[in-house]
């Protein structure tokens, strides 16, 4: 057995039995005694007098135990740093040396620190353990809890350390295995690789730290390495910005573990949502009102593992204009919704989230004058979205198209979006005005869920993403359609699903005629529409998000008056039949789809 030496200066090591200054440091794990943190190299005395007595190791134990509580009374820094992401590691660990810390880690860490020619001491060398388990278990030692969960204020709280030989940690760095990548990495991983990538001493440690954070600096993200240097270097004695740390400290644990558990639920195979969930976000920008000026707003990005790359407007490109405001988000939402849905070039215009124009058209500057056309009153201020590029020649229409209305005004919108803008079309766009937003985004994933609160809750569902290509549109009266009144009624049925219950679109040739939404009663739906549509309503189709309550001397009978050459409807009134009389009645073709589309 042999003995050790210590004493707080590590230039002037003694053997505290025989006072020889034969000192060298041990290899064997098996003999390894800490020190001090300002000495953490392993030491011991090779003097012949010290050798084989073993009575020496506790003698030592005794004094290192006064040496150490003596250190961190004196103020002796120690940070911990244990990282998966080692971004901008060089400047924390020299920033850190440089502030008199010893630097302590974790295998990988301390390599890439000593790589940058920090000197740290191993998690190992501190605990007497080597990381075993495949690296699940490095840091969870009381050795290391110990030092950042003590309270420096609490007496008995210092004396167990001293009793164990425990130095404290002033700084803890730590962030975790990248668990949210991995899983939702398009390669795949298996569920082994899955479980192994759930950090478990790493959340330890943060969350220790970030209760203790009146002692302990917790940092997660290499964003505040500059912030907690600069920290150091002053009187430290700002509490909001421990409390700050701590706050974020929590919420990285939060949504990591929110990730965790949303990857589980998924591999228990069960087609149901969970008893109980959590949905991580994270702040895009705040925003200057909500609704209304007098509101506060901001706007979070989902980071659900449901939500990687699904697309929309939370994650769109912003390339010119003033800042998106909570209705825009809204209107821009519902636009790129609606004209995700269609396969052939297509303009959608929006207000007030309801689409107010949409065409199709293999030439998309016809599409957008058509949309335009359909409604140009609503559409002047409104959110205009393609689906295709925005070139040279859409980009020139969009600036200089003037208003079907007056033949004068330009058309004046509050946003584009498209999915791609060529370089010309956006520099046009730009000149049209310094307020006009330019979104770029990607298209929406399908199968998503959606969430909506109400007072104390929030309403979970899958999203609607069934299309006429998912519907069969069934003749249920003695008119058979034409092929374009069935795809007229097929492309009304796309748009109505768009339009807020009550709905009705009125559509021909691939483009939306009149819409009624939001009404109360279905009739006065119907008959805004078909105020819109005017004339052109004669052989067109029409499409009803829900069915007819009633058909006689109700909006069935006056949509067949106004001599619609189609009607297409859910279906599933008690009075289906007087929908179906009506329609024979008037030589109209009625169309039940056996699916409704409401829009609350
Ligand atoms: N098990 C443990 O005791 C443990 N302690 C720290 N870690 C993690 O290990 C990672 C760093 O490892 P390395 O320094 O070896 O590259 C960090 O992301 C940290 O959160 C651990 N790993 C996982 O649980």
């Amino acid at each position: 057995m042999l003995g050790f030496a210590t004493t707080l200066n590590s230039a002037n090591l003694a053997c505290y039995s025989c006072t020889s200054s034969a000192i060298q440091l041990c290899n064997s794990q098996k003999y390894n005694f800490y020190l001090s943190s300002q000495t953490p190299s392993f030491l011991f005395c090779i003097s012949t007098v010290c050798r084989g007595n073993a009575s020496l190791v506790k003698a030592m134990a005794q004094v290192e135990s006064t040496t150490k509580s003596s250190s961190s009374r004196t103020g002796e820094k120690q940070a911990l740093i244990s990282l998966s992401d080692k971004r901008d590691l060089a400047l924390l660990g020299n920033g850190l040396q440089g502030l008199g810390f010893t630097l302590v880690s974790t295998g990988g860490t301390a390599s890439a620190l000593e790589a940058a020619g920090v000197s740290v001491t191993k998690v190992e060398q501190l605990t007497g353990f080597p990381e075993m388990l495949d690296g699940r278990v490095k840091t969870l030692h009381p050795k290391i809890h110990g030092g950042i969960l003590a309270r420096r204020d609490l007496k008995h709280h210092v004396d167990a350390l001293n009793e164990h030989e425990i130095g404290t940690f002033d700084v803890v760095v730590v962030n975790l295995y990248p668990f949210y990548d991995k899983v939702s990495s398009t390669s795949g991983i298996s569920f082994e690789d899955g479980v192994e990538n759930i950090d478990i001493g790493g959340p330890a440690m943060i969350r220790a730290a970030a209760k203790n954070h009146k002692d302990v600096l917790i940092v997660v993200d290499p964003e505040d390495y500059s912030a907690l240097l600069e920290y150091l270097k002053g009187d430290q004695n700002d509490d909001m910005f421990r409390r700050k740390l701590a706050w974020k400290a929590f919420e990285h644990v939060a949504s990591y573990d929110s990730a965790v558990s949303e990857w589980l639920w998924k591999q228990t195979g069960r087609d149901e949502f969970p008893p109980s969930f959590t949905v991580p976000l994270s702040l895009k920008s705040s925003l200057r009102y909500g609704e209304n000026p007098h509101q506060k707003a901001a706007f979070y990005v989902d980071k659900s593992l449901s939500e990687v790359q699904a697309g929309g407007i939370a994650t769109a490109i912003q390339h010119h204009g003033k800042e998106m405001s909570y209705n825009n988000y809204l209107d821009a939402d519902a636009a790129w919704n609606c004209v995700s849905e269609f396969e052939n070039p297509t303009c959608v215009i929006v207000k007030h989230t309801n689409p107010c124009g949409v065409a199709s058209r293999q030439n998309i500057l016809e599409a957008y004058r058509l949309a335009v056309k359909a409604d140009p009153v609503s559409a002047f201020g409104g959110i205009v979205a393609f689906n295709v590029e925005v070139d040279e020649d859409l980009a020139k229409d969009i600036r200089e198209f003037r208003s079907p209305v007056d033949g004068e005004t330009r058309m004046f919108y509050e946003i584009v979006v498209a999915p791609k803008y060529s370089q010309r079309g956006l520099e046009i766009l730009r000149g049209k005005s310094k307020t006009l937003r330019i979104l770029e985004a990607s298209k929406n994933k399908k199968g998503k869920v959606s969430l909506r609160q109400v007072g104390g809750g929030w309403l979970v569902q899958d999203s609607d993403d069934l299309t006429p290509q998912d519907i069969q549109f069934k003749v249920v009266n003695e008119i058979t359609p034409q092929e374009n009144e069935l795809r007229d009624a097929e492309f009304a049925w796309l748009c109505v699903k768009h339009v807020k219950s009550n709905a009705i679109v009125i559509a021909k040739d691939n483009c939306m005629l009149g819409m009624g939404s939001g009404q109360p009663n279905r009739v006065e739906s119907l008959r805004i529409a078909m105020r819109k549509a005017g004339d052109e309503v004669k052989g067109a189709a029409l499409a009803s998000d829900a069915f007819f309550p009633f058909a006689w001397n109700d909006a069935v009978e006056e949509a067949c008056k106004s001599g619609v050459g189609v009607i297409a409807e859910p279906g599933g009134s008690i009075r289906d039949n007087d929908a179906i009389d009506c329609c024979n009645k008037y030589g109209v073709s009625l169309l039940f789809t056996n699916v409704r589309h409401f829009r609350h």
